[in-house]
Order: C-alpha cells, then structure tokens, then sequence
C-alpha cells in the first residue's frame, strides 16, 4: 500500500507522518509537494498537521487552493482513505470536503498536551482496530481547534455515524459536542485535531495512535490483496 504526505508550505509534522507510515506501520509512502498534479500512484492521502501558509486568513484557508488540493478531491471522490491531522482537519474543512468550521479554541491559547479521546464509531476504515468506547490518550497541539457546525450539521453527523473521536474528560478548546474528528457521509475521509503519528511508541508518551493507520492497511488489504 502507498501512502502520500502532502507537503504545504509551512507544514510542520509530516516528516513525523511519513516516519509513522514507513519506520512504524512498514509500508510506502512519499512526501507529495503541494503544487502535484496527480495522485492516482497512492492509495491513501495524509494531510499533516502545521501552518500553512502561515495560517494567515484561517488555518488551512489558503492551501485549500493549493493544486494538489484538486487531486485530494478526486482521490476523496475515489473512496481512497484521506486523512487531514490538525492541520490537515482545518484544509479538509476549508476545502469543504468535510462540513462545519474550526474558530479558535475558546481559551484563545495555543494548547500542547497529551488529551484521553473516546472511540465513538470503531466502524470506519480508520478506527476498526479499536474497540466502541476505547478511550485513547493522543496529543494535541492547537490554537484553532473549536469545531463549530450548526444544528441541520450536527443531526447529519450523528445519524450517519460521523463523530469518530470526542474528548473524554475535558473539553480542551470548546469544541462544540466535545468534537475530536469526524468523518465525511462515505466514511473515506476522517479530520481529527489530535495527533496519531506523535503516538507511534511508549517511549514518546504513547502508541494509542498505531492502530488508526494500522485500521487503514488492513481495510485496504480486505478490499485489494486477495487472501490477505
Ligand atoms: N499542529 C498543528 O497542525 C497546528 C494547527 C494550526 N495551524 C493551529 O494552531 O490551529
């Protein structure tokens, strides 16, 4: 399986995402500069965390216009896995590949901690290796992480299914519905504020994060490689 970490200017984990796909989960992946015209080599899209453009408008506001972004949504469009971590989340929602908005956390501050989130949905192509309920400690690295939608949003992301992490104890930014990550109505593209590839090993704090991408090669060797 091979995987791309989109680079905008201004990303700042990917080189964290890349090592999480290739030294953690063992499988391929390239680092795919912003202005790439095509995407049809990967099978699955990481959107890293950072500050694109600098965060100026919005986070995520200007690299939604980014020529790869055209691609992100044809993969999206595809029903490849696409993953937006943190910065990546605040693209996909600019993009409008996922529905609501990110204000900035209510506190105003940026916060930096490890954070206990809930597996509300283990049914999707990123969560299968949890169990429903699984409570998961990730860490979180945010100033704009206060998803907002309104209520005609909200009643879709519940009934489908959607809402894939909450917080567990505290709500860290004020996020409406203790929101962590939701998913798209198809399920393939998943936006979470927290960061799965900084919980790649205990001796970092964590591992909770591998089974997330550990969740996407097994979906896609269900549906690709015969007798996997
Ligand atoms: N770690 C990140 O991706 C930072 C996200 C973002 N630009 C913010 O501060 O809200």
């Amino acid at each position: 399986m091979k995987f791309a970490v989109i680079v905008f200017p201004g990303s700042n984990c990917d080189i964290d995402m890349y090592h999480a796909i290739k030294d953690e989960i063992g499988e391929e992946v390239d680092y795919v500069w912003h202005d790439a015209d095509n995407l049809e080599n990967y099978d699955a899209i990481l959107l890293p965390g950072g500050f694109s453009y600098g965060d100026y408008l919005r986070s995520g506001a200007i690299a939604r216009f980014s020529n790869v972004m055209k691609e992100v949504v044809k993969a999206a469009e595809q029903g490849k896995p696409v993953l937006g971590v943190c910065n990546g989340f605040q693209v996909l929602l600019e993009t409008g590949l996922l529905p609501g908005a990110m204000r900035r956390n209510d506190s105003l501050k940026f916060i930096c901690k490890t954070v206990p989130l809930t597996v509300e949905n283990n049914e999707t192509m990123f969560t299968n290796g949890y169990e429903k309920n699984d409570v998961i400690q990730i860490p979180i690295a945010h100033g704009e992480g206060n998803y907002f939608c309104d209520e005609e949003t909200m009643i879709t992301l519940k009934e489908n299914n959607q809402i894939v992490f909450t917080y567990t104890d505290e709500n860290p930014n004020g996020s409406v519905e203790n929101i962590a990550g939701i998913t798209n109505e198809a399920g393939n593209v998943l936006g979470m504020m927290p960061h799965p590839e900084r919980a790649m090993d205990t001796l970092l704090g964590s591992e909770d994060g591998k089974k997330l991408f550990q969740s996407i090669v097994k979906h896609w060797r269900e549906k690709h490689v015969v007798n996997a």
